[in-house]
């Protein structure tokens, strides 16, 4: 999600600048499978012995300081939700440009929220726009069967007129609320914390949601992203992705590893707040994609953090004296509203309203 800009090496490995101010470089474009993505079966995390909670969270711990990225599989989430978001966003993309444009995320300041546009951000200053287009909605209490009871939704804007896109579009992310809040037990324990040590931080979550549509490469990949190298901003992502495969995450090695799809399962990567409240010891990792596959591709990333009124305080067992803090403290919804800022001003479209 984050923009980021390049800055020009003309031969050898390429540098880009992230939006959250970090740098990294890759050594080429080309992807492979040789490393592998660890797979973890999320069956235990729903156990009631907690020595198989532990025993998951251990897995997700080193996939989480290793990586930043595992994919989830036996998450017990029903497929006909993700199939139901699928149909809901080829028909969003489907509509006129107008149409989409009535809910252009310009519309509303500070959120991520709305629809943008295809070719509007180049995140890695490439010589063609990222071949893409999206519509993000926040969360709402309405939506969540376990909402708190003072929580505030996040504004989301919806399109007239598209009967069944909110309802269908809700009934995800409801399940995958659901999954995000034990897996943010499972987190405290991959951290060695008391497992209700987040609780309170994910009663009024940050949990935004995407569909994106990624047509069919047009450039070569030298030229062109469907999405520019980025990290993510919140805790961790859940991303459902179709079959076309594309998504790819930056190794240690500076070498693109290819995130292949595995049926049925979630890729979940470490996001931005996370790396920050735990003093790096979980890594946030770079991750782009280019659809290759000659069809178009769809994919639905889910977004979650801690409430947006509380600090993002270092994570206890993270920080020492030998091994302080890193990262100024601030709350949630600064970091997110900076966060969103920052890559909407970099959207074409603002730039041609503003003209
Ligand atoms: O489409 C995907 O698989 C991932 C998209 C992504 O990384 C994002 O929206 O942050
Ligand atoms: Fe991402």
């Amino acid at each position: 999600m984050s923009q980021t800009t390049t800055i020009e090496v003309p031969e050898g490995p390429r540098t880009v600048t992230l939006m959250n101010g970090s740098t990294f470089s890759f050594n080429s474009n080309i992807s492979t499978t040789l490393e592998k993505i660890p797979v973890v079966d999320a069956g235990r995390i729903w156990s009631d012995n907690l020595e198989d909670r532990k025993a998951v969270a251990e897995e997700i711990r080193e996939a989480s300081r290793n990586i930043g990225f595992f994919y989830l599989v036996n998450h017990g989430i029903d497929e006909s939700y993700s199939e139901r978001t699928f149909e809901q966003a080829k028909r969003f993309f489907a509509l006129p440009e107008e149409k989409k444009m009535e809910v252009f995320t310009g519309l509303v300041p500070n959120e991520y929220v709305g629809f943008h546009p295809m070719e509007c951000y180049n995140r890695n200053g490439w010589k063609h726009q990222d071949l893409s287009e999206a519509f993000n909605w926040s969360y709402d209490p309405r939506e969540d069967p376990e909402a708190a009871e003072d929580a505030e939704p996040t504004v989301s804007i919806w399109p007239s007129g598209v009967p069944g896109f909110r309802e269908g579009l809700y009934a995800y992310h409801g399940q995958l609320l659901k999954l995000a809040r034990r897996l943010t037990r499972i987190f405290a324990l991959a951290l060695h914390l008391p497992e209700n040590a987040f609780d309170e931080y994910v009663k009024r979550p940050e949990a935004g949601m995407r569909i994106l549509h990624y047509p069919e490469q047009k450039h070569s990949v030298e030229d062109q992203n469907g999405i520019g190298a980025h990290t993510d901003v919140e805790c961790f992502t859940i991303v459902t992705q179709d079959m076309s495969g594309g998504l790819e995450v930056l190794g240690k090695n500076g070498n693109w590893i290819k995130a292949e799809p595995i049926p049925g399962s979630f890729v979940v990567n470490i996001a931005d707040c996370f790396m920050r409240q735990t003093n790096d010891f979980f890594v946030s990792t770079v991750h782009r994609v280019i659809n290759k596959s000659g069809k178009e591709r769809y994919s639905a990333p889910f977004f979650f953090g801690f409430d947006r009124r509380r600090l993002l305080e270092a994570i206890p067992t993270c920080v020492s004296d030998e091994n302080p803090m890193k990262y100024p403290i601030m709350t949630g919804g600064e970091y997110y509203a900076w966060r969103s800022n920052k890559q909407k001003s970099n959207n074409v479209h603002n730039t041609k309203m503003a003209r």
